[in-house]
């Protein structure tokens, strides 16, 4: 398996995306089978999406901004959750995109992580390639520039990948190693996702790679501080989905049992030169769509993220101070039957603004369902739910992708 690029394809999988959740490569079975069986590989961390192929962006609302929601306080009145979690499902049924402010991330935290992340890419590159993710087996630490592409095209950024700090499979012990065993038979399992007596997606888990201390002081520990904070809020933003949706809080704890697929990297883009293949479309990272559940974006205040409304128009989705930037990925979509959607967006380079502008510094972070969870489509939606644009016919309507392209690279013949 080659671990050294990874390439978002012309289409993907339903299933769930090879980008944030490879590992997951379960086939999430729609009510009946779209017969749109296709693939190709997909990076990690996002499906590929020709924009004027998205049917879920041409049933979105031709919105020109994204909205800032406000979170309530975690001390807040049952009435002030109850009217946030009305203006959440609107924007999540008609955008799938939006800024949180007041999202309880401390500013220094954001502030430290994007200062520990310059100081990590200003390292000599060789320094950098001593934490390169080919030599993890779970894809953990430093993907080089242009390493990794969308459609066949180098994404114009370089990036550290990091997930939930741990043993790999089969160095843990006793209660550990029962905790991390998956019974691929009894979780619906599929044999072609086993490798000897453990599930191949089992390699996803595993130790971070971090910077020697000395060549990098304080990245460690102010990474991991924003990494926990983001995934304090994604709880919290989970809970408020399901909410959202007129379900129990608790709805999708069963997706996770304490067990998030994280998928976090930090992403330097630099301007792209001119007359590389990525200047020409000027873009940083491609279009796509994420595959998970939830996704946190911190960015430095460069821009360059768009996202795209429904008439195929790319809004800019330029920092705004103190909010992170929140949207859905497609299993989330899939689960809510279409109803929530996942927008597609893309990053464009500052490639037009001239040599000599600063990189784009951006922390991206993956909030996605246990590596052993099936994801299905909801049975039914509460009735109290009422559909802006058509309710799909047909729960694959929402896919994106093929059956069976988003296994992981190796396991499929192509
Ligand atoms: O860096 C960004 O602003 C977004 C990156 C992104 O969309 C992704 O990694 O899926
Ligand atoms: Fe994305």
């Amino acid at each position: 398996m080659s671990t050294a690029a990874f390439s978002r394809g012309p289409c993907a999988t339903a299933s769930t995306s090879a980008s944030t959740s490879p590992a997951r490569a379960r086939r999430i079975a729609p009510r009946r089978p779209s017969g749109r069986a296709r693939g190709s590989r997909t990076r990690r961390g996002a499906s590929p999406r020709a924009p004027e192929a998205s049917a879920a962006s041409a049933a979105t609302s031709t919105f020109s901004a994204l909205p800032v929601l406000q979170l309530p306080d975690e001390d807040c009145t049952p009435e002030e959750e109850a009217a946030f979690c009305v203006r959440l499902r609107d924007v999540c049924h008609t955008v799938g995109f939006f800024y949180v402010a007041n999202h309880g991330i401390a500013p220094k935290v954001t502030v430290d992580v994007l200062e520990a992340s310059r100081a990590f890419f200003a390292l000599p590159h060789d320094v950098k390639q001593g934490i390169a993710n080919v030599n993890s087996p779970a894809f953990r630490g430093y993907v080089r520039l242009g390493a990794e592409n969308t459609a066949g095209r180098p994404d114009w950024r370089e990036q550290i990948e990091m997930g939930v700090e741990a043993d790999a499979p089969g160095e843990e012990t006793g209660a550990e190693a029962d905790a991390a065993g998956v019974d691929a038979d009894a979780a619906g399992g599929v044999d072609a996702y086993t490798a000897g007596d453990r599930p191949v997606y089992d390699v996803l888990v595993g130790p971070n790679q971090w910077p020697e201390e000395s060549a990098c002081p304080g990245f460690r520990r102010r990474v991991t501080a924003f990494l926990d904070d983001a995934a304090s809020l994604s709880r919290r933003l989970m809970e408020l989905l399901a909410l959202s949706l007129d379900l129990p809080r608790d709805f999708f704890d069963d997706d996770f049992r304490g067990r998030p697929n994280v998928q976090a990297k930090i992403a330097s883009c630099p301007s792209a030169p001119e007359g590389s293949p990525s200047s020409a479309s000027s873009f940083g990272v491609g279009a796509h769509t994420d595959s998970g559940y939830l996704s946190l974006l911190l960015q430095d205040d460069v821009g360059g993220l768009q996202v795209q409304n429904g008439h195929g128009e790319w809004i800019d989705a330029m920092p705004i101070d103190g909010t992170l930037v929140v949207n859905l990925g497609e299993m989330l979509q899939l689960r809510t039957r279409g109803y929530y959607l996942a927008t597609p967006h893309r990053v464009v380079s500052k490639a037009a603004s001239g040599a000599g502008s600063p990189p784009r510094l951006s922390v991206p972070y993956f909030w996605n369902p246990r590596l052993d969870a099936v994801i299905e489509p909801m049975e039914s939606l509460p009735e109290t739910l009422t559909w802006l644009r058509p309710e799909p016919e047909d729960v694959a309507e929402t896919r994106s992708h093929g059956d069976g392209g988003n296994r992981l690279i190796g396991l499929t013949p192509r």
